[in-house]
């Protein structure tokens, strides 16, 4: 059965989508929560302050990140316009395989007991054949649109990465050495989260942790998305919300990020909670390795001092792991005290 929004306008909410048994709802912690580090790229300390985040938090959020607000207007407009067609449209698009470009929810849900309230829209590379089937008569500005934004972010995705590897103390030698793929692989995750009148007993999206290096996040401006704050002098463990300010965007760390600093940088967990009142639409720009390239820590970050060892990895392997695996997917390549690794033949 497919997710889409036919099933968002139940009256009450079915079975299907219906988390309330199953999940720590209401989420929000009744004391003080921390807030997550917002930080203007223009920032003389930038680099010690995005190290921090990504240590403490593993999200922050970069404001004054010369964007044009224009163009995210119109992205999001654009968004708008995709998901707000008919149902029997946008399964002409329907993604054939999980991890494939196309609409439909996420590739790992087949983790969770049931559907989330959540459309998705993944592109690979160009969104050419798919615009031309949503919108025979006008694809050109979705696509306008969509390069567009890509064009405007991907240097921004370098700078961050750029930042975070000189803030792990690496040379701008070793910084070139690190691979990150081509701007027109890499994929983008377009989320529609339509508003719910019981938005208590839904989720928009559950709880996991991104893959790649690093993931930036465009917001339409309504919130949603929260993640796992480990315990601290301030409380117990606990889901934060981040706040969703207006041109900013949102920058996690994922899994590769996590191994490649030898676990010093926090791959964080987050989810998505759905408002009453407004859909939420979002937009995630993964940053990644090339398919054929192996990822492990870095060697200067590795020594009897440092946390845990990840045996080297590629994406595709990864990303099979992830959806065989969910939230153990590093589990797998976690070498242990006696520096033995698990056998990743199957992968
Ligand atoms: C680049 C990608 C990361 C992602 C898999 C994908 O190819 C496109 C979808 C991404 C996403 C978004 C929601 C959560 C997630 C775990 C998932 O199932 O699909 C991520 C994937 C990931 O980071 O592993
Ligand atoms: O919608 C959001 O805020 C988060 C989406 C997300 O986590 C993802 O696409 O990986
Ligand atoms: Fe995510």
């Amino acid at each position: 059965m497919m997710d889409h929004p036919e099933n968002f306008r139940f009256d009450s909410i079915p079975d299907s989508h219906d988390w309330s048994d199953l999940y720590d709802q209401p989420f929000a912690a009744p004391f003080g929560s921390g807030s997550i580090p917002v930080i203007d790229l223009n920032d003389p300390k930038l680099i010690e302050k995005i190290g921090e985040a990504c240590e403490k938090w593993g999200v922050f959020l970069i404001s004054n990140n010369g964007i044009e607000p224009e163009l995210l207007n119109q992205f999001g407009m654009q968004m708008h316009r995709l998901f707000a067609l008919p149902v029997e449209a946008k399964l002409k698009v329907a993604k054939t395989d999980g991890y494939g470009a196309g609409y439909g929810g996420i590739p790992i849900s087949p983790h969770f007991p049931k559907f989330m309230w959540h459309e998705g829209f993944i592109i690979t590379g160009s969104p050419l054949g798919h615009a031309q089937k949503l919108w025979p008569d006008d694809y050109s500005s979705f696509c306008e649109v969509v390069e567009e934004y890509k064009k405007a972010i991907n240097p921004l995705g370098y700078r961050l990465m750029h930042a975070i590897l000189l803030s792990l103390g690496l040379s701008e030698e070793e910084i070139n050495h690190t691979p990150i793929e081509d701007s027109n692989k890499i994929s983008m995750h377009l989320n529609s989260y339509p508003a719910c009148h019981d938005p208590d007993r839904v989720i928009g999206m559950g709880p996991h942790t991104d893959s790649g290096f690093l993931t930036i996040l465009y917001t339409n401006g309504v919130s949603g998305l929260q993640v796992l704050r480990h315990k601290d002098d301030i409380g117990p463990e606990r889901w934060v919300t981040v706040p969703a300010l207006p041109n900013t965007f949102v920058v996690n760390i994922g899994d590769l990020m996590h191994v490649l600093s030898s676990g010093r940088y926090h791959n964080v967990v987050h989810r998505v909670i759905v408002s009453r009142t407004n859909q939420r639409l979002s937009a995630g720009y993964f940053l990644r390795p090339p398919v054929d390239v192996k990822v492990g820590p870095l060697s200067k970050l590795t020594g009897p001092e440092q946390g845990p060892v990840y045996r080297p990895v590629t994406w595709p392997q990864l990303l099979n792991m992830k959806s065989m695996l969910y939230d153990k997917a590093l589990d797998a390549i976690k070498i242990n005290g006696l520096g033995r690794v698990r056998d990743d033949s199957k992968f």
